[in-house]
């Protein structure tokens, strides 16, 4: 072992950067493999002209100097670190960066920097807002300084739950203490119990055995942007307040008509829906909102599109009790969302677990060229011909895409293929989750809609055969599969570990975007994430210009045809009678690799 490691191993910090010299004298071959390195890589970032797709590289700026995988350059590296944060703001918001906290938390972790392992950020959590409660370290200081019921904590621990995660420590005492929470914290880190533990302490006991002082009528309404999102945490819900009588209701076409009649509805304690389906029982007057006091927005940025956004005011609008108390998670929240988010809760705290926008470092992302549409099944199918870790989940762009895709990939031999998303009926989408969840698909074809929020446990790979739509989408996409568990303890950093075995270099998942030629103008907003998150990124890429405002808001509109492959339009019977043609008798992969 060197002797500036032996020396600098104890309880003392050393400052490299003030005792540079010193520190040179004995790092003097790192020092010099690393220029060596570095060398070696600024010659690497140059833009080769055969690679020059975009023809952008020549005109480039320059200005930028990354030195990939030169951990020693601690200078560099936060400067460089600093300007694509900075770059990165620029690119996903209109304006608008991170709060003063945020700029605080970046400083202190650069001073924390020297000791990091470079490619991986920590993840922390910020707060902003006046008077922030204090956050826990576990669920036992949570249930005595908050008396949560015992079967609460049972219920968590029986469920495997043993420690609250980053989002958990800081949001759930939040919203104890009766405050609006707005919630941003990377996909899988476990926002569904942040406010599910506080909604369920706040009720106290199931509406049908209790005081006179609730009112009528439900208490708590919780909105997700898909049937399957409100389905899972429905499920959530009820393994968490399992052992008392709740009334807890997915809503759907069957419960609202149920819930139809007033003396029904009136004992209902918590309502899970989508948006369309609760306003539809609202503008029916088959249903009152009148008697809410906890209204939680999961998918925050999702229900504030175009799409969601009239049904979310009008969902508001209709809870009228004034002791309301609202909420709103999400992995991210574009500027402009965070504003309307802002100006809809009453004196918010805002929590941000890692650095805004940004998916979590465990997360092994590239990028891949792959020319034009056509060339991206025989670049999917080159993939899948090497060793990979099913479940694999697959991006593309629309449900006929997803489609046509799962059928050519059963036609090109892959088993266990399976395809999700929002054209098929309610059946196949339930039988496609469970046979998900079961480990039964090996690969899953999926549309971001549908793929949102849904933990899928186990899912390791993401592919994204066509390019995501904004760094958002990319962000839930690549995210959204993950389950993450066991935040370290007591510690205000958070860097969660995925279930299941260990990854590449200490990472757990893995995540590769195909990128065409048309995708060119788009690819920088991503890179930039990349790089936040500590993937590597070729320089060129870096090269790139700023796409304009005008181009950013474009990048979801790139038109794809509907077949994957045109020369075959087959129909999708035929692609699953080829399947049982092709395997018949297969035995699950998932059990081979168990054995
Ligand atoms: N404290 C905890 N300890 C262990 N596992 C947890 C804990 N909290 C949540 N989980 C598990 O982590 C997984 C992800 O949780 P959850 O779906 O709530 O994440 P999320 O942040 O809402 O993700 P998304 O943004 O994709 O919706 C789930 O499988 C959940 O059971």
């Amino acid at each position: 072992m060197e002797a500036f490691q032996l020396l600098s191993r104890g309880g003392s910090r050393f400052d490299k950067n003030r005792f540079k010299a010193d520190f040179s004298l004995f790092n003097k071959s790192k020092i010099q493999d690393l220029q060596n390195k570095d060398k070696h890589d600024s010659k690497g970032g140059e833009l080769p002209s055969e690679l020059d797709f975009f023809k952008y590289a020549q005109g480039g700026s320059g200005k930028r100097k990354i030195s990939w995988g030169a951990a020693g350059e601690d200078d560099e590296r936060k400067a460089k670190r600093k300007k694509v944060k900075r770059s990165q703001e620029e690119d996903y918001s209109d304006g608008g960066g991170e709060g003063e906290d945020d700029e605080k938390a970046e400083e202190e972790e650069e001073e924390d920097g020297a000791e990091q392992t470079p490619t991986v950020p920590k993840h922390r959590v910020t707060t902003k807002g006046t008077n922030v409660p204090e956050h826990v370290d576990s669920f036992a200081a949570l249930k005595e300084r908050y008396q949560i019921p015992s079967h609460i904590i049972s219920n968590l621990s029986h469920n495997g739950y043993m420690q609250p995660t980053g989002i958990q420590s800081y949001g759930i005492p939040v919203l104890l203490e009766s405050r609006d929470l707005a919630a941003i914290s990377p996909t899988g880190t476990g926002k569904t119990l942040s406010y599910l533990i506080p909604v369920l302490c706040a009720l106290g006991s199931p509406t049908s055995s209790v005081r006179s002082d609730v009112g009528s009528g439900v208490r708590a309404v919780i909105i997700a942007p898909t049937r399957e999102l409100a389905h899972q945490i429905h499920n959530e819900c009820l393994k968490l307040s399992q052992g008392r009588k709740w009334r807890i209701v997915l809503f759907s076409k069957a419960t609202a008509s149920t819930l139809a009649d007033k003396s029904v509805r009136d004992k209902v304690d918590i309502i899970i829906s989508t948006p369309l389906r609760l306003v539809a029982s609202l503008q029916g007057g088959k249903l009152d909102l009148n008697n809410v006091r906890h209204l939680v927005l999961d998918e925050a940025d999702r229900m504030l599109d175009s799409e969601f956004f009239p049904q979310i005011e009008e969902i508001l609008a209709s809870c009228t009790h004034p002791n309301i108390q609202k909420a709103v998670f999400s992995a991210t929240l574009p500027a402009g969302a965070e504003k309307v988010v802002m100006e809809m809760l009453h004196d918010p705290i805002r929590i941000v677990v890692g650095l805004k926008d940004t998916p979590l470092p465990l997360i092994s992302q590239s990028l891949t060229y792959v020319a034009d549409d056509p060339s991206k099944l025989p670049s999917l199918l080159t993939y899948l011909a090497q060793p990979y870790n099913p479940p694999v989940l697959i991006f593309t762009s629309s449900q006929p895409r997803a489609t046509s895709l799962a059928e050519e990939l059963v036609l090109n031999g892959i088993p266990n293929v399976d395809c999700l998303h929002a054209g098929l009926s309610k059946k196949e989408r339930e039988d496609a989750v469970s046979r998900m969840r079961r480990g039964e698909s090996w690969i899953m074809v999926s549309t971001e809609v549908m793929a949102r929020g849904m933990d899928f446990k186990g899912v390791r790979e993401v592919i994204n055969y066509d390019f995501p739509t904004s760094i958002q989408s990319y962000i839930h996409r690549i995210g959204g599969p993950h389950s993450f568990y066991q935040p370290p303890a007591s510690c205000s950093f958070f860097l969660f570990k995925c279930t299941g075995r260990t990854g590449r270099a200490g990472r757990d998942g893995k995540a590769v975007t195909f990128f065409t030629d048309e995708d060119g103008p788009y690819l920088k907003a991503i890179a930039n994430v990349l790089v936040q998150s500590g993937s590597q990124v070729p320089e060129w890429i870096l090269k790139l210009p700023k796409p304009s405002k005008m181009k950013r808001r474009s990048m979801g509109k790139v038109k794809r045809p509907e077949f994957i492959n045109p020369a075959r339009k087959i129909g999708r019977g035929d692609a699953i009678k080829k399947r049982c043609i092709i395997f018949p008798l297969v035995t699950s992969r998932f059990e081979l690799i168990t054995l």
